[in-house]
């Protein structure tokens, strides 16, 4: 006889499941809908007055079993999946989402392309120093068959008493080097203003880690035609680094290129974190390419390659990092560049690796 009831009970709560989730995924309905109406006031997607107000009505009217904190309990796990809800849907209207382009953005920068299976290196100063200094780097550069040089001129820095960079004057200096030796110019623009000038020397933007959330940069980069290259924010997570880069393709420059550079954490040992997961995980969620600068994650010479072996076998589309003529009297970053006979040792070993695929290797057989 009991077997019979609970049978029958059962059979009862297998509907009220049935009915509940259809309440549930009508409900959901309605709070995409209402997620896109937030998307366009541009008004934030979580409301906590909100769901304080409906969990109070709903415990005024609960007559129980369940007591008042278990209603709240429920409910707000509801309101949690709701919201998962409207930022899933969000991601998958980015731009720069893979869901929204399966396909990789590939960026040609004067026939080196960035993003289409072969690795590039950028190397190049921290800061340019002198037009002699450029130049040595330029011309390594050239016979190591890396294309792309990179060099700070404005310099944004911790201390406002540390060497700021020269300016225009480093920009047209990085460009005799590079029209000397055929090479694309990497350089950071710190002033939106400067974006326009900018364009007139520098082949890459690109916008540091400091100035990842500088939105009024952001746009400016967005508006010109030049491609970016935008660096992680210092503790910056990887969804707000991809929010950047929208900031940008949204403005119409759809040649966006990421760079992880390390994150901050406890650990002493290296300057920041490389954190190497971003690599899939980027690659993953976006279809933009995405460097490693082994530089600035690790500040330490002596862990270059093996960091770079690391970033290129877990996805990354190239590799960034700092070579000066002499390090030990460089104006800024003196204790992490590499000379330029150890930068080619480090290209040397990273062609042996067989991990810069085709065009590295047709160089290591001319
Ligand atoms: O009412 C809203 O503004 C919603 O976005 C809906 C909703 C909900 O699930 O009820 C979702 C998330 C918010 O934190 C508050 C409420």
């Amino acid at each position: 006889m009991s077997e019979h009831v609970l049978a029958e009970l059962r059979k009862q709560l297998d509907e009220l499941n049935l009915q509940l989730l259809t309440l549930l995924n009508q409900r959901a309905k309605l709070v995409r809908e209402i997620g896109e109406i937030k998307k366009k006031q541009g008004v934030n997607k979580f409301d906590p007055e909100r769901e304080k107000d409906m969990l109070d009505r709903i415990v005024k009217h609960n007559e129980g079993p369940f007591d008042d904190h278990t209603v709240r309990y429920l409910f707000k796990q509801i309101f949690k999946a709701s919201l998962d809800l409207q930022i899933e849907e969000q991601k998958k209207t980015l731009l720069v989402s893979r869901k929204k382009q399966a396909e990789n953005t590939v960026v040609d920068l004067k026939g080196t392309l960035v993003g289409n299976g072969t690795p590039v290196i950028v190397a190049g100063p921290c800061s340019v120093e002198s037009e002699e200094q450029v130049f040595a780097v330029a011309r390594s550069l050239k016979e190591q068959g890396v294309r792309l040089m990179r060099g700070g001129a404005f310099k944004p820095r911790t201390s406002p008493y540390d060497f700021q960079g020269l300016g225009e004057e480093g920009l047209k200096i990085l460009r005799r080097a590079a029209d000397e030796y055929d090479l694309i110019v990497v350089s950071e623009i710190v002033n939106p203003g400067d974006m326009e000038m900018a364009e007139q020397y520098v082949d890459v933007i690109q916008i540091g880690a400091r100035n990842m959330q500088n939105f009024e940069l952001l746009k400016a980069a967005g508006s010109v035609r030049t491609p970016v290259l935008l660096k992680r924010g210092l503790s910056a997570t990887m969804e707000e680094f991809l929010f950047a880069a929208e900031y940008i393709v949204s403005r119409g420059n759809t040649q966006v290129m990421l760079c992880e550079r390390g994150i901050r954490t406890y650990e002493k040992w290296t300057r920041n974190t490389l954190d190497i997961s971003a690599v899939p995980i980027l690659k993953n969620e976006s279809h933009l390419p995405v460097f490693v600068d082994i530089t600035h994650s690790t500040g330490r010479r002596d862990i270059l390659l093996p960091c770079a072996k690391a970033a290129l076998a877990a996805g990354a589309d190239g590799i960034m990092l700092e070579v000066h003529p002499n390090p030990a009297v460089a104006l800024s970053d003196a204790k992490q560049q590499i000379d330029i006979p150890s930068f080619e040792t480090f290209m040397k070993d990273l062609r042996a690796s067989n991990l810069m695929g085709n065009q590295e290797r047709v160089l290591e057989r001319k």
